[in-house]
């Protein structure tokens, strides 16, 4: 037997009980369409035990010799119980599905936002699959959930409580054999419960490993190919999936053993109301024949709506550990991050006595303090590996420092939330991403509420309209993996105008243009100082024609600041700066000149 691997921590689950806060505080926003939902229902359900009892009385009427003219006024009531019914189930059924389908876009949307805040330690610690596992298949679980069983489970549930009542009006006797069925189905409910919970749960953990596993093999082919691990790489893949359809066999054998048991217990209470009709009317006709009917009717009526019930019980378990688990991504406290309710007073940033370092003994950011005051383009220049993109992304609050405090307007960015931090600062690195869709989604990501004519005026700020005009599709172009290919410059500017489009007053722009060969660098850098006029700016400048437009320009090596000043002020004081401005042209002159390419 293949060996199992070993499981990963994964993303916090939620607990039914927070789930169903959740669901509640969702219900509670649309008060008039549930409370409407639930009306319906159950006219609904009236109308349809209207012609069981008719029949019912049917049967008594035959018995003592009732006219044939009987039948007509039988069938007219019928007819419009049937009208009623269909009206009113058709009318809730509607509204269960809008209520339901208004949650699931808001738990989508909500699971998608937070799975782009997730920290990256923490994504990278849970792996992937899980994330993908949750906003794929938990998702699609919900979904499946409301289109195929959301209404007809709630119209159930009223029928089973609704019938119960109509027998104990006959005779409370009868309510009690028909409620009998209850707590067995209720044992049966218990003991079934917990095992389909730790199969649903055991099958989720293997689809999300098969999902990391595929990741991972995907991710690494070059290495795979280049050492020849195809074979170790596929055995993985295999396992995983392995794994997976063990925990899906024994979902569905634990399935039919409980929609056994479901129809047992059926029987058992139709045999009781029988049984119990019987002695009532052979003992002193203390009910009528048409009466012990309307009881067995009713029960029977039952069987069809619960054995739907009984077969869709997976898929109603699914959606709800699927909710168990979204609500988990939603309310994870290092997810949400709440923050305190401090909002910040301008758009000034500072970095005070800031030192980082990753892993605990090398401190690559040492003691920097830095104040950028609101609308100041400031410029970071220095060697390799002297710190710069780490400053970066804490002054962009994407990573915490060892200590010291990043704040935007007297705001610690560690007490903002998630959500309010990216409405303060945004950061551009340089790995650009791309994600695969139509362009205009991709530049919606930053601003879901943008028109078309925001999106047409952000990407002529960055310069991008003319291009984005002559793809296939313009606007509307398939991009991202399996698209159009955007080349790096373009990608670039598409990000510019996903900043421009998100419009905080904050931005760092971490070597935003040293992707771009020399030929389109000028212009990206063109563009990139159009994106952030007006904006507080720390940008990283590889090209130092960054930093000679910036308002000043900080010179970080071996993680310290060691000069700081204009661009003129520095060239004058022969410092450092002036000996990396000097390289800078010297390479100008020596190597290909940007404007000769353009
Ligand atoms: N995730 C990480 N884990 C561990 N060390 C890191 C990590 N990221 C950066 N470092 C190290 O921190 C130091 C500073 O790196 P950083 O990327 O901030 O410098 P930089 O000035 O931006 O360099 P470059 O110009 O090459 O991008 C380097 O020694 C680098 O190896």
């Amino acid at each position: 037997m293949a060996r199992k691997s070993p499981a990963r921590p994964g993303l916090p689950i939620a607990t039914s009980r927070q789930a169903a806060v959740w669901l509640r505080s969702m219900l509670a926003r649309q008060p008039l369409q549930v409370s409407f939902a639930i009306l319906f229902s159950l006219i609904g359900a009236i109308a349809t035990i209207v012609p069981v009892y008719v029949l019912g009385r049917l049967v008594d009427d035959v018995l003592a010799d009732a006219p044939t003219s009987r039948i007509t006024s039988v069938i007219v009531q019928i007819l419009l119980a049937a009208i009623m019914a269909g009206l009113l189930t058709g009318a809730a059924t509607f509204l269960v599905g809008k209520t339901g389908e208004t949650i699931l876009a808001n738990l989508r949307e909500r699971a998608l936002e937070h799975a782009l805040l997730l920290p990256l330690p923490l994504l990278e610690e849970a792996g992937k699959g899980d994330l993908l596992t949750r906003i794929n298949d938990d998702v699609a679980a919900i979904a499946r959930f409301v289109r195929n069983s959301l209404a007809s489970l709630m119209s159930t549930l009223t029928l089973v409580v609704l019938s119960i009542a109509a027998v104990t009006t006959i005779d409370y006797r009868l309510g009690l054999g028909a409620a009998v069925s209850i707590p067995l189905g209720l044992i049966v409910l218990r003991l079934h419960m917990p095992r389909t919970r730790r199969a649903i749960t055991q099958e989720r953990q293997a689809t999300s490993q098969r999902a990391q596993a595929l990741i991972a093999g995907m991710q690494g082919v070059p290495t795979v190919r280049a050492y020849g691990l195809e074979h170790e790489q596929t055995a993985q893949i295999s396992e995983a999936s392995g794994q997976a359809r063990e925990q899906i066999l024994a979902g569905y054998q634990s399935l039919s053993r409980f929609v056994s048991a479901g129809k047992v217990v059926q029987y058992i209470g139709l045999g009781t109301v029988l049984a119990i009709s019987f002695v009532l009317i052979q003992e002193g006709e203390q009910i009528t024949v048409g009466e012990a009917t309307i009881a067995a009717l009713l029960f029977y009526r039952l069987f069809a709506p619960m054995q739907d019930i009984l077969f869709s019980f997976n898929d109603i378990q699914a959606a709800g550990e699927g909710m168990r688990r979204l609500v988990g991504l939603i309310n994870s406290e290092v997810v949400r991050e709440r923050g305190r309710n401090d909002q910040p007073t301008d758009s000034t940033l500072e970095l005070e006595a800031i030192s980082h370092t990753y892993d605990g003994t090398a401190v690559v950011v040492r003691d920097v303090n830095l104040t950028i005051a609101a609308g100041e383009r400031v410029a970071l220049v220095g060697s390799t590996g002297a710190g710069k993109t780490t400053v970066a992304a804490i002054a962009a609050g994407v990573i915490r420092p060892s200590s010291g405090q990043a704040r935007i307007g007297g705001v610690d960015l560690a007490e903002l939330g998630s959500r309010d931090l990216r409405k303060q600062v945004a950061i551009i690195s340089q790995e650009v991403h791309v994600f695969s869709g139509p362009l205009f989604e991709d530049l919606r990501l930053a601003n879901p509420f943008a028109g078309d004519d925001d999106l047409q005026a952000a990407l002529r700020t960055v310069g991008a309209h003319a291009w984005v005009h002559n793809l296939p599709e313009g606007i509307a172009t398939m991009v991202g993996e399996g698209g159009y290919q955007l080349t790096a410059a373009q990608a670039q500017q598409i990000a510019l105008a996903r900043l421009v489009l998100a419009n905080p007053p904050v931005a760092v722009l971490d070597e935003a243009t040293a992707e771009a060969g020399s030929a389109g660098a000028r212009e990206l850098e063109h563009y990139a100082y159009e994106a952030t006029h007006g904006r507080t700016t720390l940008i990283v400048a590889h090209r130092l024609t960054q930093a000679a437009r910036a308002d000043r320009v900080i010179v970080l090596e071996h993680g310290y600041i060691i000069e700081q000043g204009p661009h003129s002020e520095l060239l004058k004081r022969g410092g450092r700066y002036a000996e990396l401005w000097n390289a800078w042209e010297g390479r100008d002159k020596d190597s290909i000149n940007d404007d000769d390419l353009e």
